[in-house]
């Protein structure tokens, strides 16, 4: 099947079993208060500053996936994020053209304690130990929270302000859709022939992403 959606595997079975978790993550009262036009533009803002800062700790993440694909895996899987690594430089455009348009001064922006703590578990994947399976795996995750997030925002009935569907759409599109279930079919293949301690230390990544998605959109919402 291509772009048609995801046989049942492992990750689909952990989304079931942790939906409660999975369901605060991906429907937060902050992006549901977007899709619902009650969004308070300086939360958008605070947001918007802290992602910048976000995704680029998110490039050096991902090249550390890479080198796990390159030095683990047959290297099959190499195309996907690499092209997942380029399209983050097109990534870090758009947030600097955001910016600008929302008036938030990018070099002024200092990483509040979500984010600091969000990209200190980034960082810990440039450590070899770390097995390509448990590292893309979470990378599947923090893009798939994304997309199922503001693809709600773009869904029917939403009230979503024309200023901000922009936004929703960089990952609410079909396209980062398919991409991230293109991600979710290579972390079913890994851990289908993982251990089960591998299996295990990638659920916990799974549950830790979440738990940190919510502490990032908490932070964004300002209630933390
Ligand atoms: C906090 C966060 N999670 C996931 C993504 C998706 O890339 C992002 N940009 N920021």
């Amino acid at each position: 099947m291509d772009g048609g959606g995801v046989e049942a595997g492992t990750t689909a079975a952990w989304m079931a079993r942790h939906r409660g978790m999975y369901e605060r993550a991906t429907r937060h009262p902050f992006t549901v208060s977007i899709r619902d036009g009650t969004v308070d533009l300086s939360a958008f803002r605070r947001w918007l500053g802290q992602d910048y800062m976000f995704v680029k700790e998110f490039v050096a993440f991902l090249a550390s996936v890479l080198l796990k694909c390159c030095r683990q895996s047959d290297g099959s899987d190499m195309e996907i994020i690499l092209s997942g690594l380029a399209s983050l430089s097109d990534e870090l455009s758009w947030f600097k053209k955001e910016a600008e348009k929302w008036s938030v001064n990018l070099a002024e922006v200092s990483p509040l304690k979500s984010n600091t703590e969000y990209c200190r578990f980034l960082q810990s994947f440039s450590e070899p130990e770390i097995s390509y399976v448990v590292a893309i795996t979470t990378f599947w995750i923090i893009e798939t929270v994304y997309q199922d997030s503001f693809a709600f925002c773009t869904e029917e009935g939403n009230k979503t302000p024309p200023e901000l569907l922009g936004t929703c759409q960089r990952w609410g599109s079909p396209e980062f859709k398919q991409y991230c279930q293109s991600l979710q079919r290579i972390a079913d293949r890994c851990l289908a022939e993982a251990s089960a301690d591998a299996a295990r230390s990638a659920e916990e990544a799974f549950l830790r992403v979440l738990e940190l998605e919510i502490g990032f959109w908490d932070m964004s919402s300002s209630r933390s």
